[in-house]
């Protein structure tokens, strides 16, 4: 059981990868710290491993499927598997839509009856500790903390066996950070969730991390 890269190469411009050949893997509930120099991959290696990137070459392996498609083409029970949060979360979620509708919105797509869908993102809202008042606000009303806790509580959405943070706290304050970083930690503790932390952060994935994975170009 894990989520791997096998021998991933890929890149963004024809006979340019940005990784060659790239291995990592994440076991069931461990925190794997990937790090290395600014423009190494980190990211493009999150989004490969969070079936939003397909590999040129080499394959990505959930608890030992291999997963061929990616974005709305990957099987749905592969998509819920595996959740991902980002930087900036005002980047990744769609304005026009509420608090309540960015965390509905992989419950909706997965094809959650509606009935269940309001009972769960209160659930979730309150995992992450947002208030009940903020749900019908759009994200121009709230704070990036505040969004980025409902960016994590959309990736909660379907409690995935794995989370990908691409550098989910880095543009929160220390206490929002750890207060995220510690619900995270909870999954981990209570059902054995993976992880993959990506981080600038040094001293963060040091404490958090179980083990680092050190790009090297
Ligand atoms: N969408 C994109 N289109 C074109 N090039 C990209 C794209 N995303 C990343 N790159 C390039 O791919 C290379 C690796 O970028 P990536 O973001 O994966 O590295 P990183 O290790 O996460 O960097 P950083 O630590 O600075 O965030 C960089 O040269 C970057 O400019």
């Amino acid at each position: 059981m894990s989520l791997t890269a096998v021998d991933v190469t890929v890149g963004y411009r024809r006979e340019k990868p940005v990784l060659d050949g790239a291995r990592v893997t994440v076991a069931p509930g461990e925190v794997v710290g990937l790090v290395g120099p600014s423009g190494c991959g980190k990211s493009t290696l999150a989004r490969v491993l969070a079936l939003l990137l397909a590999p040129w070459s080499g394959r990505v392996e959930l608890d030992g499927e291999c997963a061929t498609r990616v974005r709305h083409r990957a099987p749905r029970r592969l998509r819920t598997a595996v959740g991902v949060t980002f930087q900036s979360p005002r980047r990744s979620v769609d304005p026009r839509f509420t608090v309540a509708d960015t965390v509905a919105e992989p419950l909706r797509s997965g094809g959650a009856p509606e009935r269940d869908v309001e009972a769960r993102v209160v659930e979730l809202i309150t995992r992450v500790d947002l208030a009940r008042d903020l749900l019908s606000r759009r994200a121009h009303e709230i704070s990036d903390g505040q969004l980025q806790r409902a960016c994590l509580a959309r990736a909660l959405a379907w409690q995935p066996r794995y989370l990908v943070c691409d550098e989910m706290t880095s543009m929160l304050d220390a206490s929002t950070a750890a207060a995220l970083v510690r619900v995270v930690n909870d999954e981990v503790a209570e059902r054995g969730m993976g992880v993959l932390a990506v981080s600038h952060d040094r001293e963060l994935l040091d404490v958090w991390a179980d083990r680092l994975v050190d790009m090297v170009p």
